[in-house]
């Protein structure tokens, strides 16, 4: 995927200035900055979910997203959000879920899993529509710091095997290093990539 972005305001206050980004399979990029700067913003446009911008976004990638919640659908089994969404097959969902330490959980709801293993199984759920670049909001946001270096190395495990791109999004500088990705920093007002 590649952007070039002019700009972009919202309700006339310009949040985003010019900047340019391209990921590719097998790239790795991370989006440092303080809270507010437009992290979240920049990341919603590269994932097509707001159009409204002054620029151009390119490439057939094929992307999936993860956000700091989970998302997930409640009344659906674990292996359902898995294979609902994806289209992926039963034998996938399972061998996924085995991946990020959920085994035998497939019939169970997402209220019967804690909010770690919520977020494990969006991350199955990501990795089982096979992406080009693998879209992560603050993926590792408050979880303990145990849990958190857990996912950490599941995703660059993940991350390792598909050859899948990584986008991330998030406040703390020791991620990128801890998943082999170029820091990038959001900085001004408004912000450009540094
Ligand atoms: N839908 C919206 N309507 C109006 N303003 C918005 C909207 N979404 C974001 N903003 C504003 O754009 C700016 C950037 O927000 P954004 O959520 O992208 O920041 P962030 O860097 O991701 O912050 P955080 O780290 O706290 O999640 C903020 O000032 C926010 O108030």
């Amino acid at each position: 995927m590649r952007l070039k972005l002019r700009g972009k305001s919202f309700g006339g206050r310009a949040v985003l200035g010019p900047l340019s980004l391209e990921v590719e399979r097998g790239d790795r990029v991370a989006i440092l900055g303080p809270s507010g700067i437009g992290k979240s913003t920049l990341l919603r446009i590269v994932a097509g979910l707001d159009p409204a911008f002054d620029g151009r976004l390119t490439g057939a990638d094929r992307l999936a997203t993860v956000f700091q919640e989970p998302t997930l659908l409640p009344w659906r089994s674990a292996r359902d959000n898995i294979m609902i969404p994806t289209g992926c097959d039963g034998p996938t969902a399972s061998a996924l879920m085995d991946r990020v330490g959920l085994p035998g959980r497939e019939a169970q709801y997402p209220r019967q899993l804690s909010l770690g293993q919520q977020r494990r199984l969006s991350l199955a759920r990501a990795f089982a529509a096979r992406p080009d670049v693998l879209l992560m909001d603050e993926p590792f946001a408050s979880l303990d710091a145990e849990t958190a270096t857990r996912m950490i190395d599941l995703t660059r495990d993940l991350l390792d095997d598909s050859g899948a791109g990584l986008l991330l999004v998030t406040h703390d500088p020791q991620e990128p290093a801890r998943l082999g990705a170029r820091a990038l920093r959001l900085s001004g007002t408004p912000a450009i990539l540094g």
